[in-house]
């Protein structure tokens, strides 16, 4: 199965490496054309995965037509981006594997169900799970979810993308991987906040399973299945992600809990910080759908601007006792 890669960041390049531990050849498509360059040249993306050096059975180009061909395509642009770059190529009958983890601002769409409109007889999967690039990309030890409802293609995927280090886990719940994925980045956002504001591992561990709470509430009112939600694209991402300054979320999460302004901190970074995007949308989600998300709207309310993080924390902290099932 030749593999195309839709996206050059960390994620991206890291799963071309995967893809071609085997010594099977990858495409890689990259925006930028220094990213491009520097792959097929130096065998590096410098700019988002620097010190890690790639298979040189990863080729990488500027040209989304190059990519006819491919009998599975990875996409791992950011997810505000999926629509417009799906609307760029021709993938019928081609599998799209959806690996970015947000929501669609306006739509309020998963990447899936873009995906699903912008390439109505395309195959859906959907990789998620508990995955910094770089450690991907140096062979360290992974497991994902591979969620995707045909479950002759999930295995078919799985099997040509597993590596000894690298395990995906089968799933057919497309969505519940995804809101997994798409939750807890905006949960990191909060727990950043905690470390930067020094309110300790206490406070850090409440606001995992507090968090994990409002994820499990958002992801069944949608149709996700609690074991999804408990599992490597939910409870396992959330755990990692609110771990570590490693993960970009947490550590724009830190920026502002020591009191520096979100426009400030995401003019500063080339990367992304998905739950920065997402936080807003979630937001109007959950309440379209009648769920409370108060630590999700506690982030919406910092990264507007609209409170400080002592208020937001007073405010949080201040909520009236409930049992813990609620
Ligand atoms: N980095 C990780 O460890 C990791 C792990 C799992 C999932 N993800 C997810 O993968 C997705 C991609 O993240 P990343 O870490 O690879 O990105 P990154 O921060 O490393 O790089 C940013 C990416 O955005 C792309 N980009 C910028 N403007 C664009 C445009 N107009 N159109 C298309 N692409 C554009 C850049 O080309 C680059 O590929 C995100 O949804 C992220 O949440 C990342
Ligand atoms: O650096 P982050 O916060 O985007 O997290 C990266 C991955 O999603 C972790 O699984």
């Amino acid at each position: 199965m030749k593999i195309g890669v839709i996206g050059g960041g960390a994620w991206g390049t890291a799963l071309a490496q995967v893809a071609a531990a085997g010594g099977d050849p990858v495409l890689l498509w990259a925006l930028e054309p220094d990213v491009v360059e520097a792959v097929n040249t130096a065998r590096e993306n410098p700019v988002y995965l620097a010190g890690v050096p790639l298979s040189p059975a990863i080729r990488a180009t500027t040209r989304l037509a190059d990519l006819q061909g491919c009998e599975a395509l990875l996409v791992v642009t950011p997810a505000q981006h999926v629509r417009k770059i799906l609307s760029g190529i021709d993938a019928s009958g081609v599998p799209l594997v959806l690996c970015a983890k947000g929501i669609e601002a306006g739509s309020r769409k998963l990447v899936s169900e873009v995906a699903e409109e912008v390439q109505p007889d395309a195959a859906i999967a959907v990789i998620s799970g508990p995955t910094f690039a770089h450690e991907v990309a140096k062979g360290l030890p992974t497991a994902v979810t591979l969620a995707c409802a045909d479950e002759a293609l999930g295995a078919s995927l799985a099997s040509r993308l597993a590596r000894p280090n690298f395990r995906p886990y089968a799933s057919t719940d497309v969505i519940g991987s995804e809101i997994g994925g798409a939750v807890k980045n905006v949960l990191a956002i909060a727990c950043g906040v905690v470390e930067g504001r020094g309110l300790g591992l206490n406070a850090r561990s409440a606001l995992i399973a507090r968090g994990f709470a409002e994820m499990t509430r958002f992801g069944l009112a949608k149709g996700a299945r609690v074991e999804t939600l408990s599992g490597l694209s939910g409870l396992g991402d959330l755990v990692l992600t609110c771990s570590s300054t490693q993960s970009r979320n947490f550590s724009l999460g830190k920026g502002l809990g020591e009191g520096r302004g979100a426009a400030e901190l995401m003019a500063d970074r080339r990367t992304i910080a998905e739950g920065a995007f997402t936080a807003p949308v979630l937001q109007e989600a959950a309440r379209a759908t009648g769920v409370d998300m108060p630590v999700v709207d506690a982030v919406c309310a910092l990264l507007d601007g609209s409170a400080s993080a002592d208020t937001i924390v007073s405010a949080l902290l201040a909520r009236p006792l409930r049992p813990e099932g609620r």
